[in-house]
This record gives C-alpha cells, sequence and structure tokens, in this order.
C-alpha cells in the first residue's frame, strides 16, 4: 500500500491497524485495513461496490465485531467503548429511519426524545436549529411521506445533528439522489466542515469525492490501496500533455522524438483540429523547449498544456483497473 502522508494516528479521529472482517460464509470483506482519518478532515472513503466500506463503518460504530485486528474512533477502542463515543458521533447509514406519517419536525422531536442525555425542556430548540441547518424550517410541518429523496437525507442528516458531534459518519449520503440533492449535501457538508467537525463519507463516486472530500482512502476487493490528502493523490498521478493542432501526425512525430512517452492521437476530421496528448514530461523538463521543437517544425500549434490528473487518473493508476460503478 502506498501512504502518502503520515497522519498521526495517535491524534486521530479513526484510527484502525490490520482491521478485518471475514463474514461467516466465508466473504472476506475487509482484509487488514489501516485507516488514519486527521482531526478535522472531510474524509473520503472511496471504493466501488462491494469493496468493503459499509463493512468497515459497521465495524467502526460497533455494529458488527471485527474478525480480527482493531478500530479506535475518538481515540477509543470500538466496539468496547461504544456507550462513551457513539453520543459523540452522529451517523447516517443507509438511509434515515423515519416515519413517514409523522412531520419532519416531529420525526425529529421523536427521535430526540428517545436520546436519554437530551433535556426534555430545550427538545423544541434544538429540533428548530437542527431543521434550520439542514434547511428544513418551511418544510418541518410536512408529512415526512411527502420529502422528496433529498430532503429525507437532510432530515437524517438534522437527527444525526441534534447534538453536538465530532464526528459525522455517512455511508453513501448522496445515493439515488438527483444533481441538485447532491448538490445540497455538498454544500452541507462542508458547511459543517467548516465548523471543525470532522466528516467521514463513503461514496463509490469519484468526482464527489473531489469536490468535498480534503482526504480520501481507496478500497477495492476489501483492500486499502491509498490514503492522504486528496491533493497529494491526484498530484502523485502526473496528468498529461495536451497539444491542439491540425497537424497531428507531425506533431505525434515531434513529440516523440522529443522523448514523450505514450502518444497518442485522438482522431479527428480532415483539416479540423485535433488534440495529441502525451505523458507529462518530468518537472525539470522545461515546457517551452518542447513548444519551440513543435513550431520549429511547422507544426501549427493552437493550444500547448499540462491536464491535471483527476482522481479517476489516480485510481486506475493505482489499481490498474477502470473504476467500475457497476452493480
Ligand atoms: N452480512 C454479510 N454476510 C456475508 N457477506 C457480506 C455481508 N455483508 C456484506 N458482505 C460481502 O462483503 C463484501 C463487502 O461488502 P460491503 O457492503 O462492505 O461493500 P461496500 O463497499 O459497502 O459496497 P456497497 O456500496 O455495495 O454497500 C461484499 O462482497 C459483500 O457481498
Amino acid at each position: 500500500m502506498e501512504e502518502l502522508s503520515t497522519a498521526d494516528p495517535d491524534t486521530a479521529v479513526i484510527a484502525t491497524r490490520a482491521l478485518t472482517k471475514r463474514y461467516r460464509g466465508g466473504q472476506l470483506a475487509v482484509d487488514g485495513l489501516d485507516l488514519t482519518v486527521p482531526a478535522g478532515s472531510v474524509f473520503g472513503f472511496l471504493g466501488p461496490n462491494g469493496s468493503g466500506k459499509t463493512t468497515t463503518i459497521r465495524m467502526l460504530m460497533g455494529l458488527i465485531e471485527p474478525t480480527s485486528g482493531t478500530a479506535r474512533v475518538l481515540g477509543q477502542p470500538m466496539p468496547r467503548a461504544s456507550r462513551t463515543v457513539l453520543p459523540q458521533v452522529g451517523a447516517l447509514i443507509e438511509g434515515p429511519a423515519l416515519y413517514g406519517f409523522l412531520s419532519g419536525r416531529d420525526n425529529l422531536l421523536r427521535y430526540d426524545a428517545a436520546d436519554p442525555t437530551a433535556d426534555p425542556r430545550t427538545r423544541r430548540t434544538r429540533v428548530a436549529a437542527a431543521l434550520d441547518r439542514v434547511g428544513l424550517t418551511a418544510a418541518g410541518g410536512k408529512k415526512a411521506k411527502a420529502y422528496s429523496l433529498g430532503m429525507k437525507q437532510r432530515l437524517g442528516l438534522a437527527a444525526a445533528l441534534l447534538q453536538p458531534r465530532r464526528l459525522l459518519v455517512l455511508d453513501e449520503p448522496t445515493n439515488g439522489l438527483d444533481p441538485q440533492g447532491m448538490r445540497e449535501i455538498r454544500t452541507l457538508v462542508r458547511e459543517l466542515a467548516s465548523d471543525g467537525t470532522t466528516v467521514f463519507l463513503s461514496s463509490h463516486l469519484l468526482d464527489e469525492i473531489e469536490q468535498v472530500c480534503t482526504h480520501v482512502a481507496v478500497m477495492a476487493q476489501g483492500r486499502l490501496i491509498t490514503q492522504g490528502p486528496v491533493a497529494d493523490l491526484a498530484a502523485g498521478t502526473r496528468g498529461r500533455l495536451v497539444v491542439t493542432t491540425p497537424d497531428t501526425a507531425d506533431a505525434a512525430r515531434v513529440l516523440k522524438e522529443q522523448g514523450v512517452g505514450d502518444v497518442v492521437v485522438a482522431e479527428t476530421a480532415e483539416g479540423a483540429e485535433g488534440r495529441v496528448t502525451g505523458e507529462a514530461p518530468p518537472p525539470e523538463r522545461e515546457l517551452a523547449e518542447l513548444v519551440g521543437a513543435l513550431v520549429e517544425a511547422g507544426i501549427r500549434v493552437r493550444g500547448f498544456g499540462l491536464e491535471r490528473a483527476s482522481l479517476e487518473d489516480a485510481f486506475v493508476a493505482l489499481t490498474g483497473e477502470g473504476f467500475d460503478v457497476a452493480g
């Protein structure tokens, strides 16, 4: 496994060591996981369906026992310290449990009443603040069954936010949402994070992680492939050099002569501008030299630049596989 930066497990909000889960049927769902989630991060737990994300989250929340290895949440061992840890953690796992016949507000009042530590005298204030936090004040009186999926997710988040939390754990929070609903959740996650809450969210959507997360761990088939700051991961994968020109064949030849690797010509119609891409040259290489060589060879360079690597490029580079979200 490639470690991108050394976050300190002692101060981490979540730290696992060799965490492993083999289900009774023999399925090895999580295999020797060493996860370190720094305080204050928005940590994306990324992986295709079936890669072990939900199983990991269940272990972190003390819902299932690991087969071996350890998990610490807020510095305490899980599942042993569930009773002291869980009140400080807001969780949204596998969709919120809501009563459709109750209004959003009444759902929250019920939820709050189920918390023995919650003072009944301040219940209404707490519920109003939580509704406001997720932008559901106006819809608070509506029956939950009339809510859109995005509103239901936000109500679930409101329930998780009735008490101040040090950590929020969200399992696929935008699953099934339309683009508008996804945006709402992303905005909310950013706001919560800016208040200092650590957010751990799982997703099988690469660009979602890129948009909202500061850190990422990538899972595939129960194993951790890499973890660290999102920016480091994408930067560790070199982007591609892109030349826009109508003279694609000549440009490709010159780039190869200049030592650029993996030169690819995008097919275009006769006379139209095309794109020639290649491996980004090493940082010490002057890009101006490359442009000079192209121009000197009489190539009509219309565009020249480096495309930043995406998280998807990084995933493909790390696993040698495409990021398959089917299933
Ligand atoms: N209760 C269970 N018993 C047996 N096998 C299970 C159980 N739950 C999950 N698995 C298997 O463990 C593997 C990991 O599943 P898990 O749900 O943790 O993955 P995931 O990354 O969360 O995927 P998804 O996004 O589909 O939930 C899968 O092969 C799954 O079939």
